[in-house]
Parts: structure tokens; C-alpha cells; sequence
């Protein structure tokens, strides 16, 4: 303890007073003894009992009872003073008396003094009032030095007989004091009068408080090292110049340090006697506490997070939920505490064996995480993310469980829905393309394992492209989710129907006979039942349409069956349907495969006689009305080394389906451009047109049209002596963008010929908006015009239909003057076919349309 004004120096004083006042009375009885026994012996006995009494008081002090001692010997003091005070007391007398009321005062109780005091003085006045009346008696002691003497010295040893008592218990107060002090956790600093009275190291180390600090004159230094170090210098100062402003309040508050810690201050006013006499300062340190506060706060906070939170005991038996957990269960706190986990939550989703998984995992590892269905009091079953966590106790030992769940229905939904999304048609709802191939691989698996065959089938609608064209999108979709009703009308639950995209449908079928031809049947069943159901009419708005399917079946149990070699077998077939005249079934059959492997073969070569350069342009003549030659379509030819002369029906659908047509389309159409200049440079020729074909993947390229100018740039071919031959098939794409990029080739001057007329779904109202120069009608249409009335019905409609277009049409496949003369009364402007002349290389071009043009002249 560090203080300005010891208290024990005082106790010091007090015990070196008392050490001289008992030698005195010493003294006072070793003088006062001899005189007692040299005059009477009745006063040396009473002197005698005094001192017995006296030494039972110092005793009974002594002995740790001082306040008894002085109690009694003020009792005996008052009995015997006022006694005295009767037979006359000498001054000294008095004058011990009133030092032994004031020790009373002061060490007893004010009480007991001043009833001595009043008592005393009574008597004495009752004493000077008597002798002034005369009644007094002789005072019995006066002009008896002796006596006199004696009572002095006595008195005034009894004056003393406490202080030994008294000097113990203020020091055993002072050491209870200073131990206190400084037993305390708080900074103690007591200052009275603008000076420090104490502090306690406590309080220095907490202030970090220099020794210059603690000047003993005044306590600016130290408060100016306080304020240094508070982070509001200004509150702080503010307060203090408040309580000694207002010396009797209190005060509690937080004062916060600059280097982080938070202070606790208390100050109470320090009386005397009711008397403000300095004030205390009590310093405690409770940043660790406010920080424990601030982390109980985050920790509550956290606890009424989003996620429900139960808080159970090492029996799992519920202590605490927050919110969350109570709109997640719809349980209330008081009906959740005090149950278990499971009785509250479990759902029967889950089966003994998984719970007890949990809880082992939990035991082993201390939690757990993982997706649980939980029972909401209403009785709904809902999946929770759930982590359980165990608390460990100091021992290791499990004291409690926190539960932390998240609801995760809408997350599992939006799973479902991403999952539906990634593997169902939406239009359909079947399953896709990606689907089917898992379901394939599985099945494939499944018939290695079984032995037993499993048939995929691959069902295209027949002009399902014509329906969308002209019924629009609306009744297209429509139609195809009727199919999507009607495909389970023919299969097993087991079984697969999946929509590949576009009007394509897929059914698999699995655990068919082992048998493969037995296998085929039970395929071919369904296949046929299929087809029936397909074949009834569709209810569309406003129309009843047909509808009829493509089939192609492949079988697969052959361990060697990969999935894309089933799909590629598959769609074979259904090509394989389709070629023989639709709405049937067919199987792949292993002659199929060689055709397949004839096709990559081909596709190799064809990418080999570009480089070499092997294609050839024959040429065949194009005539008027009258015979004469108009022009020529160029017809592509391949000079195979081997083979020879290969025509272009052999290479040209390959060529398509591969985009070998790109490279091969620009070669056909520069050759035909440099034929046009080498044409344009003769007189006789000049005039001629050149027809060149141009494939729907071709003209689909985004640069199509750029593609077409540049060649005529490079050639310096007239765009007017050049006509693109485009196939209906070109109307299935967009039609806007073939609109858009024909408009532009023919504001170039290039024509257009609708190839292959009437053959197709053409649809009327987009022909009227197609910017066509020609309507070139079919050889097919030709070939029996004579003799098939329907065949010349129709040549004479798409006559009919040119003129109320104005559109010159030509017909492309005579082959005898009969035909000629017949296309003639019909109507036809310009003809084509082998009649005039058949494609043939440029060299034998000329020659060749001479004789025709004199044939047909004729
Ligand atoms: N029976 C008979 N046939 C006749 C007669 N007159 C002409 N032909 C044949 O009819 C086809 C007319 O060509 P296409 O309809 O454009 O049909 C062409 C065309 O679609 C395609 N093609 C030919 N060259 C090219 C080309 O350079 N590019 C593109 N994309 N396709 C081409 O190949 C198809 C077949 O061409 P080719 O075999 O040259 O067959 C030619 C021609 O030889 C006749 O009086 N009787």
C-alpha cells in the first residue's frame, strides 16, 4: 500500500504514549504502596482490592476484550466517582476523570462517555451547590496527600489499562485495511483535498503510474498521467470536475483506454462523522469481461441466425431453440425443451440403421453433416441440412450436442427442377437426349449381364417439317406432345421413351428374349403397335391431322455394342424406313454396317479428290420454247482414278451431310462463273446462262451471299448470266433469312430456280414472297406426263402457277420430242433433258447443243 499519510504512525504514537503513561503509573503505585502501609491498614487494603480490580481489568484488556474492560472499568469509575464526589474529590481527581470520559468517548461509544460526563458533572454540581448551601459534607479526603496520591496514580493507570487493546485493534484494523486494499482486483486511489490519500499497486500497475506521479503535494501529475492515457480525455476530466463540483455524489461508468482496455470507475464520497472528507476511486479492469460480453452478444446474435439451432445435453435431450428452429418445426420453445431430438423430429424417411450410422459417426468423429428429413409438428415431412456438433467438456467428455439445420426443401426442388431441366424435354417432359444415353449405358450393361437383347428404336414423324411450316410452331409442339401421350400407350413401365430434339423420339426396350430373332418379334410387336397408335388423328386447333412415323429398330446384347454404335444402327434403320416409303419399321441388319463403313471410306476420298483436284463440271443444255439454246446447268462430275466417272447422286448426299458441299459448292460455282466469262468472250455464246445447284447447307452459310459476290468479282462473271438452282429443302430453315439473302443476291442480278418443283412442301404463301426468276419442274412429273393424266394435271398447275407468279418455268427430264411437243401445249417456256442433250464435259458442250438445237429445230 502506497499512502501520503500513514495510518499506522499514528497507532505508533498512540502505543508510545501508552509505554510511558504505564511507567508513570508505575511510579505512581510503587511510591503510593509504602505510603499506604506506613498510615492505615483499612486504606492498604482497600488500595489493595482497587489494584486487584484494576489488574482483572488490564487482564480482561489484555486477554483481547479491551472494550469490555474499559466497559466495566467505566461502570466502576462511575460508581466509584460519584461516591467520591460525595466525600469531596481533589482537582487531579476531577481532571483524570473528565481524560477517562473523553477515552471513553473516543474508544467505547460516545453513549457510555457522555453519560459519564453528564453523570459526573451532575454530581459535581449537586457537590457545589450543597457546600454553597452549607450541606455538603467535609470533603473526606482533603489534607490527605497520601490518599490523593494515590487515586491520582491509580486513575490515571486506569486510564491507560485499555490502550494496549486499543492500540492492537487499530493496528489489526490498519493491517485488515491495507490488506484489503490491496487484496482487492480493483485499483483503489483515495484522494481528500486534492491530494492522494492512497492508492494500491493495483491501481498503479492498471495506470501504468511512474513514481514522479505520486507526488504527495497534489494530484495533478497523476491525473494528467490518467488522461494521457483515456481515449476521451474530455468526458473523463468532465466527470471528475462533476464530483468535485458535487462532493456527494457517487458515480459509476466506463471509461475506455487508448491502448484497448475498458475501465470500470466507481466513485463514493469518503465521510467522517456524517462529513465529506475525500472521495474513493475504484478502478476495475473488464475489458477481458466487455470482450466476453461483445462475444456472448455475436454468439447470441449468431444464434438466432437464419439456421435453426438446437442446443441439447449429452442425452440429447433439448436445452435451447432459437427462432429459426421454431419456424422450421413449428415447435415452441417450451414444447421443444426438455424432449429429445428424435422423439420431436424424427420422420420415417429414414430407417433405425441410419440413425444409428449417425450417431455413431457423430461418436467417432465429434459431429456430422449430412441431409436429414425431419417431421414438423404439423406432421410435414421436410429435408434439413443438418451438422451436429459435440461439446466437449475439460475432461474430453461430451457435455453437449449443437444442431445446426437449414430447411432445404427449396433448394431441393430447384435440385429436382435443375436436374428435370438437364435430362427432360421440356416440351415432352420425356426424358433427353443426355438421359437416354445413361439409360442406354445401363441397359447395355444390364443385357451383357442378363444375356438377354434390348431394342432401341428410332421413330421420326414423317413431314412433320411440312406440318410446322403451314400450321405454324404452336400446332407442331402440340402435335408432338400427343405423340409423347401416345408412346407409353405401347410399352412396359421398364421401358425408356426419350425425345431427342426436333420430331425425333426414341423408345428402349429392355429385357427382351435372349433369343435375338425371338427378340426381333417382341421389338417388331411393339414397333407396329407404335405405329398404329401414331397413326391415329391428331386433334389440333382447328384441324384433325395425320400423322405417320418412321421406325428404325437396332437390337443390342452383343457385348461388342457400344451406346453411340446402337444409336448409329438405330438411325440407319430409320433412314433405312424412311427410304422404303415411310410410316414402317425397319431393323438394322449387318449389311447396313458395311454401307456405314463404305460411307466414312467415301468421305475420305471425296476430302482427297479436292486437294487432287479430281471433281469435273459437265455441262447440259438448257432450250426456249423454241429449241434454241439458253444456257446450260452445270452438274458436277468426279474423276475417280479408279472408279471413273462417278455422278454426283453417289457423293453429293454424303458430301452434304459431312460439309465437304462447302469447299466443293464454291469449286462447282467459280468453274461455272470462268465458264460464263469464257461464254461471255465468244459472240455466239454470249448470251448463255449457267445453272448451278446450290445445297441447303450451303446457302445457309452466314456468308453466303458475300461467298457468291466475291466469286463473280474474282471471275468478272455477269451476275445476270447467273441462275442458283435451290431446292425446296431450303424453305425448312428460316425462311426470313432465305428471303433476306436471296433479295440480295437478286438486287446483285443473280436469278434463282426453284429445283425439283412439286415435289416438295412448298408452301404458297412463301413462294409468292421468294424473289424466284424459275419454277423448274421435276423430271418425275416428265417422265409420265404423257401418260399419266394426274402427272400432266400437275405440270399444267405449276404452269399456271408461274404465270400467275411471273415466273418462267422449265421443265427439266424430256427425253423425247413427244414430251417436248406435249410440255409445249401446256405451256412450258424452256425445257431441259437428254431430248436436247446430256451433260456433257464444256469441250463437247458446244457440238453437242448445235446437233440437239438442229434436232429440236427441225
Ligand atoms: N433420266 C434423265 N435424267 C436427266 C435428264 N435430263 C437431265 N437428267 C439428270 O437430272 C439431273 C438434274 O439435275 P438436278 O435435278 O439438279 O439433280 C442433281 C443435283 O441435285 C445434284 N447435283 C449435281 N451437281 C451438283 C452440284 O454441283 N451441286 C449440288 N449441290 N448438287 C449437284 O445431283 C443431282 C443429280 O445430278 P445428275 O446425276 O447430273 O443428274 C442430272 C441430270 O443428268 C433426262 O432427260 N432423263
Amino acid at each position: 500500500m502506497d499512502a501520503r499519510h500513514d495510518a499506522s504512525s499514528n497507532i505508533k504514537l498512540l502505543d508510545s504514549f501508552y509505554r510511558i503513561f504505564l511507567i508513570l503509573a508505575l511510579v505512581f503505585l510503587c511510591i503510593g504502596v509504602p505510603f499506604v502501609f506506613y498510615r492505615k491498614l483499612v486504606t492498604a487494603i482497600l488500595t489493595s482490592a482497587q489494584v486487584v480490580i484494576i489488574l482483572s481489568l488490564w487482564r480482561l484488556s489484555r486477554s483481547g476484550k479491551p472494550e469490555l474492560s474499559l466497559k466495566l472499568f467505566a461502570s466502576f469509575m462511575w460508581v466509584l466517582l460519584v461516591g467520591l464526589i460525595f466525600f469531596g474529590l481533589p482537582p487531579i481527581t476531577v481532571a483524570t476523570a473528565v481524560a477517562i470520559a473523553m477515552m471513553l468517548c473516543i474508544v467505547t461509544s460516545i453513549q457510555l462517555g457522555t453519560l459519564f460526563i453528564a453523570t459526573y458533572m451532575l454530581a459535581w454540581g449537586s457537590y457545589i451547590v450543597l457546600s454553597k448551601l452549607g450541606l455538603a459534607p467535609e470533603p473526606y479526603f482533603i489534607n490527605r496527600p497520601a490518599v490523593s496520591w494515590f487515586i491520582a496514580a491509580f486513575a490515571a493507570w486506569l486510564v491507560l489499562v485499555p490502550l494496549p487493546g486499543l492500540v492492537r485493534s487499530l493496528r489489526k484494523a490498519n493491517s485488515l485495511q491495507r490488506a484489503t486494499i490491496e487484496a482487492t482486483a480493483d485499483g483503489i486511489l483515495v484522494v481528500s483535498g486534492g491530494k492522494v490519500e492512497i492508492c494500491n499497486r493495483r491501481f498503479i500497475d492498471m495506470w501504468r503510474i511512474p513514481p514522479a506521479a505520486l507526488a504527495p503535494d497534489s494530484d495533478d501529475v497523476l491525473l494528467n498521467t490518467v488522461i494521457d492515457q483515456v481515449e476521451d480525455a474530455q468526458a473523463f476530466l468532465a466527470k471528475v470536475q462533476y464530483l468535485y463540483e458535487h462532493p456527494d455524489m457517487s458515480s459509476n461508468d466506463i471509461v475506455r483506454l487508448k491502448d484497448g482496455r475498458i475501465f470500470e470507475r466507481n466513485s463514493l464520497p469518503q465521510r467522517l462523522d456524517g462529513k465529506v472528507v475525500g472521495r474513493v476511486w475504484s478502478f476495475s479492469d473488464i475489458t477481458a469481461s466487455k470482450r466476453a460480453e461483445e462475444e456472448l452478444r455475436i454468439v447470441a446474435t449468431a444464434f438466432e441466425s437464419q439456421e435453426a439451432i438446437m442446443i441439447t445435453d449429452a442425452e440429447q435431450v433439448i436445452l435451447r431453440v432459437n427462432h429459426a428452429f421454431i419456424d422450421n418445426t413449428g415447435y415452441d420453445a417450451h414444447e421443444a425443451v426438455g424432449k429429445t431430438a428424435s422423439t420431436l423430429l424424427r420422420s420415417d424417411r429414414h430407417d433405425d440403421a441410419f440413425y444409428t450410422a449417425v450417431q455413431h459417426a457423430i461418436q467417432r468423429t465429434s459431429g456430422w453433416q449430412g441431409e436429414v428429413w425431419c417431421r414438423r409438428k404439423n406432421g410435414d415431412i421436410f429435408p434439413n441440412w443438418t451438422t451436429v456438433t459435440a461439446v466437449k467438456g475439460n475432461e474430453g467428455q461430451t457435455t453437449h450436442y449443437v444442431f445446426t439445420q437449414t430447411d432445404i426443401t427449396s433448394r431441393k426442388s430447384a435440385e429436382e427442377e435443375i436436374r428435370h431441366l438437364a435430362f427432360y424435354d421440356p416440351l415432352t417432359q420425356l426424358p433427353n437426349r443426355r438421359l437416354l444415353m445413361d439409360r442406354l449405358r445401363q441397359g447395355l450393361a444390364a443385357s451383357a449381364r442378363s444375356g438377354h437383347e434390348g431394342a432401341l428404336m428410332f421413330i421420326d414423324l414423317d413431314n412433320f417439317k411440312i406440318l410446322n411450316d403451314t400450321l405454324g410452331h404452336d400446332n407442331g409442339d402440340a402435335l408432338l406432345r400427343q405423340v409423347a401421350e401416345r408412346l407409353p400407350w405401347s410399352v412396359r413401365n421398364c421401358d425408356t421413351i426419350a425425345r431427342l430434339g426436333g420430331d425425333e423420339f426414341v423408345v428402349m426396350l429392355e429385357d427382351l428374349s435372349a433369343n435375338p430373332a425371338e427378340a426381333a418379334i417382341q421389338a417388331e410387336a411393339v414397333g407396329e403397335k407404335i405405329i398404329a397408335a401414331l397413326n391415329q388423328p391428331y386433334h389440333l386447333v382447328g384441324h384433325q391431322y395425320h400423322c405417320t412415323p418412321s421406325i428404325g429398330v437396332a437390337l443390342f446384347g452383343a457385348p461388342m455394342n457400344s451406346v453411340e454404335e446402337v444409336m448409329k444402327r438405330a438411325d440407319l434403320a430409320m433412314y433405312e424406313a424412311k427410304a422404303a416409303g415411310r410410316n414402317c419399321l425397319r431393323f438394322f441388319d449387318p449389311e447396313m454396317q458395311s454401307v456405314v463403313t463404305a460411307h466414312a471410306q467415301l468421305e475420305e476420298e471425296l476430302r482427297q479428290a479436292l486437294d487432287l483436284e479430281e471433281f469435273r463440271l459437265f455441262y447440259q443444255p438448257q432450250v426456249d420454247d423454241a429449241g434454241r439454246l439458253t444456257g446450260a446447268e452445270a452438274l458436277v462430275r468426279w474423276q475417280h482414278p479408279q472408279r471413273g466417272l462417278v455422278g454426283p447422286l453417289e457423293f453429293i448426299p454424303l458430301s452434304e451431310q459431312t460439309a465437304i458441299i462447302l469447299p466443293l459448292g464454291r469449286w462447282v460455282l467459280e468453274a461455272a462463273c470462268k465458264q460464263l466469262v469464257a461464254w461471255a468472250g465468244v459472240a455466239g455464246t454470249a448470251h448463255l446462262t449457267v445453272a448451278v445447284n446450290v445445297s441447303a447447307r450451303q446457302f445457309r452459310e452466314r456468308d453466303f451471299v458475300a461467298q457468291v459476290k466475291a466469286v463473280l468479282d474474282k471471275t468478272g462473271a455477269k451476275p445476270q448470266r447467273l441462275k442458283l438452282e435451290l431446292t425446296e429443302s431450303i424453305l425448312l430453315d428460316d425462311v426470313e433469312d432465305v428471303i433476306t439473302k436471296m433479295t440480295q443476291l437478286r438486287a446483285h442480278g443473280v436469278g434463282f430456280s426453284l429445283d425439283d418443283f412439286g415435289t416438295g412442301y412448298s408452301s404458297l404463301s412463301y413462294l409468292r414472297r421468294l424473289p424466284l426468276d424459275q419454277l423448274k419442274i421435276d423430271r418425275s412429273f416428265v417422265r409420265d406426263v404423257l401418260t399419266n393424266p394426274h402427272d400432266a394435271a400437275i405440270v399444267r398447275t405449276i404452269v399456271g402457277l408461274g404465270k400467275n407468279l411471273d415466273m418462267k418455268v422449265i421443265a427439266e427430264g424430256v427425253e423425247t420430242e413427244v414430251q417436248w411437243r406435249f410440255l409445249q401445249e401446256l405451256g412450258c417456256h424452256a425445257y431441259q433433258g437428254y431430248f436436247f442433250g446430256r451433260p456433257v464435259p464444256i469441250s463437247e458442250f458446244g457440238r453437242a447443243s448445235d446437233q440437239r438445237y438442229a434436232a429440236g429445230a427441225a
